[in-house]
C-alpha cells in the first residue's frame, strides 16, 4: 500500500488548462498523486471540500530592502505576506536594498539574507545601471533571474537609471548570456522635464504629479526598449504596464517576432487616479494610476491573453517617507503583495468572470516559463513540486490592517470587500501559513536561473 506524507482530500484542482475535483498526494517536496480517489495510507490529511487548490503564485516583481533598509521590509516580513497571499515563490528586485545587487558579492549578500528569512522559495534578480556592463557576466553566473533596469529615475541614488547607450549594451550582452532584461518603461526627460516645472509653480498636488507623468512618457519608453531588443536579440520583459496601449505595443511587437513580455499590477487593475486623490500617498506609485477607461483596457487585454502576467510590484517604505505635504516628495511605491491573489480572484472572477485558468496563468504558468523556472514550478501536477494554496473561493471578507504581515501594515485596499479567502498555503509540501497565522520556520530555497537556450527564448 502507498504511503503518502499529505494527502489533499476533495478540493477543486485548478490548473492551468482546467479544474476537476480531485484529492492531491504528497511526498516529501513533491506531488505525486492527483486523480479522483487517491486510495493509501498518508501521514497527515487535509479536508479540501469546500475549498478550491491553487498553485502557489510567483510573483515576479517585489522590492524587499534587505539588506541595508529592513527597516523598510526584510525578507521575514515580506515572505510572511506572501504566504498569507497564496504566493510560494518571489523575485526580488535588484533595487531599494543597500547595496543594490549589482554585482556577485551585493548578490552573495542579497542571497545570504534571503536564504536566512524567507519562508516562501525565491530567485534575485541583477540589476543593470550605468558602469555595470562588466559585472553582467558575473551576476549570470550567480543564477539571476535577468537585469532590471529603470527607464526613468529610481527614486533612489544607489541604483541609476540607464542612459540609452548602457541600456543598448547591456541588451547585446544580455542576449550572449541567454538573460532577459526588465525595463521600468518610462521616458525620463519628459517625466522629469514635467516634474521639475510643476514643482517650481508650487503645483505639488496628487493631480499634478498624475499629470507628470503621462501615458505618453511609458509609450514611448517601451517603443525604445522593444526597438533596442529586436536589434539586440535581447529577450525583453516591461513591468508594471498601466495603460491598454502600452500592452498593446508589446502585443504588437510579440506578433512581430519580437521576443518581448509584459506585466502589470493589481493596482493598475483595480484603483484609478480618483483612488490616488482620494487615498495619496497610500496609493503612490510610478507610472501612476489612469483613467477608468485604460483600467478597462488592461483587464481586456486579460481576457484576450495579451496581457500575459500579473505581478505585485510590492514597494513599501517606512511611514515618514510616505507623508509630506509636496506629493512629488513623497515615496512612490504600494504594498500590495499579500493582496495581489485575493484581488483579482475578487475583480478578476467574482466580478469580471475571469476564468481561473486566466488567473492561474498570469500569475504562475507563464511566469514560470516565461522565466526559466525549472519544470517543477508553475504547475500543479505529478512531478511538480507542491506549491499551493487553498482558497475559499466565495467566503467575503473586509480585509483589515491586523491582516497585514508588511513591516509596515498599510495598503491602498484596507476595507476592501474581498471574496476568496486563503485559507492555507504551502510550499514543496510544507505549510507556511494557516488561518491567518504563518507556521514554522523560514526555508525558503533560492530558484538558480541558468538558461536553458542561448537565446532565452521562450513561447
Ligand atoms: N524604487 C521603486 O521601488 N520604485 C517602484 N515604485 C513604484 O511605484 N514604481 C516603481 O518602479
Ligand atoms: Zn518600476
Ligand atoms: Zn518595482
Amino acid at each position: 500500500m502507498k504511503m503518502y506524507d499529505l494527502v489533499i482530500r476533495g478540493g477543486t484542482v485548478v490548473t492551468a488548462s482546467g479544474t476537476e475535483q480531485a484529492d492531491l498526494a504528497i511526498v516529501d517536496d513533491q506531488i505525486v498523486a492527483i486523480a479522483p480517489e487517491v486510495s493509501g495510507s498518508a501521514k497527515a490529511v487535509i479536508d479540501a471540500h469546500l475549498l478550491h487548490l491553487l498553485p502557489g503564485v510567483i510573483d515576479a516583481h517585489v522590492h524587499f530592502n534587505e539588506p541595508g533598509r529592513t527597516a523598510w521590509e526584510g525578507f521575514v516580513s515580506g515572505s510572511r505576506a506572501l504566504a498569507a497571499g497564496g504566493t510560494t515563490t518571489f523575485f526580488d528586485m535588484p533595487l531599494n536594498a543597500h547595496p543594490p545587487t549589482l554585482d556577485a558579492a551585493s548578490f552573495a549578500a542579497k542571497l545570504a539574507a534571503a536564504r536566512a528569512s524567507s519562508y516562501v522559495d525565491f530567485g534575485l534578480w541583477g540589476g543593470l545601471v550605468p558602469g555595470n556592463l562588466q559585472q553582467l557576466d558575473e551576476l549570470a553566473a550567480c543564477g539571476v533571474v535577468g537585469f532590471k533596469a529603470f527607464m526613468s529615475n529610481s527614486g533612489i541614488d544607489d541604483f541609476q537609471a540607464v542612459d540609452d547607450a548602457t541600456l543598448y549594451w547591456g541588451m547585446e550582452r544580455a542576449a550572449n548570456l541567454g538573460k532577459i532584461v526588465a525595463v521600468h518603461a518610462e521616458n525620463d526627460q519628459l517625466t522629469s522635464s514635467m516634474a521639475q516645472q510643476a514643482q517650481a509653480a508650487g503645483r505639488t498636488e496628487v493631480r499634478d504629479y498624475l499629470a507628470s507623468r503621462p501615458v505618453v512618457a511609458e509609450l514611448e519608453a517601451i517603443e525604445r526598449a522593444i526597438l533596442f531588443a529586436q536589434e539586440t536579440g535581447c529577450a525583453l520583459h516591461i513591468v508594471h504596464v498601466s495603460s491598454g496601449r502600452g500592452v498593446r505595443l508589446v502585443a504588437g511587437a510579440r506578433a512581430r517576432g519580437v521576443d518581448v513580455s509584459c506585466e502589470t499590477c493589481p493596482h493598475y487593475l483595480v484603483l484609478t487616479e480618483e483612488d490616488m486623490e482620494d487615498l495619496g500617498a497610500l496609493a503612490k506609485c510610478a507610472p501612476p494610476l489612469r483613467s477608468q477607461t485604460e483600467l478597462e483596457a488592461l483587464w481586456q487585454h486579460l481576457f484576450a491573453g495579451t496581457l500575459p502576467m500579473v505581478a505585485s510590484d510590492h514597494s513599501p517604505a517606512p511611514p515618514h517617507m510616505k507623508t509630506s505635504a509636496d506629493f512629488f516628495q513623497i515615496w512612490g511605491g504600494i504594498s500590495g503583495c499579500q493582496s495581489l491573489l485575493a484581488l483579482l480572484l475578487t475583480e478578476g472572477y467574482h466580478q469580471r468572470h475571469l476564468s481561473l485558468q486566466t488567473i492561474v496563468s498570469a500569475t504562475s504558468a507563464y511566469v514560470a516559463r516565461r522565466f526559466q523556472l525549472p519544470a517543477r514550478k508553475g504547475r500543479l501536477e505529478v512531478g511538480a513540486d507542491a506549491d499551493l494554496s487553498l482558497v475559499a473561493l466565495t467566503e467575503p471578507y473586509q480585509l483589515q490592517e491586523s491582516d497585514l504581515f508588511y513591516q509596515h501594515p498599510y495598503s491602498p485596499y484596507l476595507g476592501f470587500e474581498l471574496r476568496g479567502k486563503i485559507v492555507r498555503t504551502l510550499v514543496r509540501g510544507r505549510t507556511v501559513f494557516l488561518d491567518g497565522e504563518i507556521v514554522g520556520m523560514p526555508a525558503g530555497q533560492f530558484l538558480p536561473s541558468f538558461p536553458l537556450t542561448p537565446s532565452g527564448q521562450v513561447s
